[in-house]
């Protein structure tokens, strides 16, 4: 059943980063199943591992051991170009940062995932108005530069950018950590509209009250998964009374 898909499978995960002479074991066998429509929080404590995570399952690092399988293909015996295909075809990520271009306009943000895929201007035209819609912007933002609009504009130009492509998979890291209290809001508010139209998200946070928002929360600390359990969504801050 399509809906039963896992979009990504870990197995066994390890990450070691080298100083020198001495060893970092940063993540010390992770095993993570995240099925298709699922909208899951990881959390934990600073340092834990969470965006050396983020990263492996983005496909922009390499474990040392373990599988790891993006739509059932195991990414491992790709080449680099392989990997940055499907970096670029099946995963959208949305970052603390935003990581917007500022010299370029918000329609040129949005639609620079579509460029080096064969897909006429019209079409890119159409998929970056979509998109923006879908992410709960105003087209009228399309001809300013990021830094014209609030964190929370950005914020979701940044979505747009992630969900342009069609991915597969969601991935923000952070995603309300610059925001204040209401535009992170918003942004979960988009969030979770999408993952109700389907998408796939992982989430990583440090706010229970955004991490709430999921299905299902993992814990990781030193590197390890130590618990998850399903959300209160009377605790996500789209309910709060705040
Ligand atoms: N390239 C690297 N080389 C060496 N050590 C690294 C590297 N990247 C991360 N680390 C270390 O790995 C550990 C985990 O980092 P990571 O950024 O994954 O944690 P985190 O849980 O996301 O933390 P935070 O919540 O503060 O963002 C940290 O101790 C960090 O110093």
């Amino acid at each position: 059943m399509e809906s039963q898909k896992n979009i990504v499978r870990l197995e066994n995960i390890h990450k070691i980063y080298k100083t020198g002479e001495i060893e970092y074991h940063i993540l010390k066998g992770i095993n993570l199943t995240v099925r298709s429509g699922e909208f899951i929080s990881i959390m934990g404590p600073s340092g834990s591992g969470k965006s050396t995570l983020m990263n492996i399952i983005g496909l922009l690092d390499r474990p040392n051991a373990g599988k790891v399988y993006i739509d059932g293909i195991d990414v491992a015996k790709l080449k680099d170009s392989e990997i940055a295909k499907i970096r670029n075809r099946k995963i959208g990520f949305v970052f603390q940062q935003f990581n917007l271009i500022q010299r370029l306009t918000v329609y040129e943000n949005i639609e620079l995932p579509l460029l080096i895929r064969d897909i006429s201007k019209e079409e890119r035209e159409k998929l970056v108005r979509e998109a923006l819609l879908r992410a709960g912007g105003d087209l009228g933002w399309l001809k300013k530069k990021p830094n014209q609009l609030s964190g929370g504009q950005q914020q979701r130009v940044a979505i747009a950018r992630a969900l342009v492509g069609k991915p597969k998979l969601i991935l923000a890291d952070e995603p309300t950590g610059n925001l204040d209290r209401d535009s992170g809001r918003i942004v979960m508010e988009t969030l979770k509209e999408l993952n109700k139209a389907g998408e796939t998200i992982i989430l990583v946070t440090h706010d229970i009250e955004v991490g709430n928002c999921a299905q299902k929360i993992y814990y990781i600390k030193n590197g390890e998964i130590v618990g998850s359990g399903e959300t209160d969504q009377n605790k996500c801050i789209l309910n709060s009374k705040r």
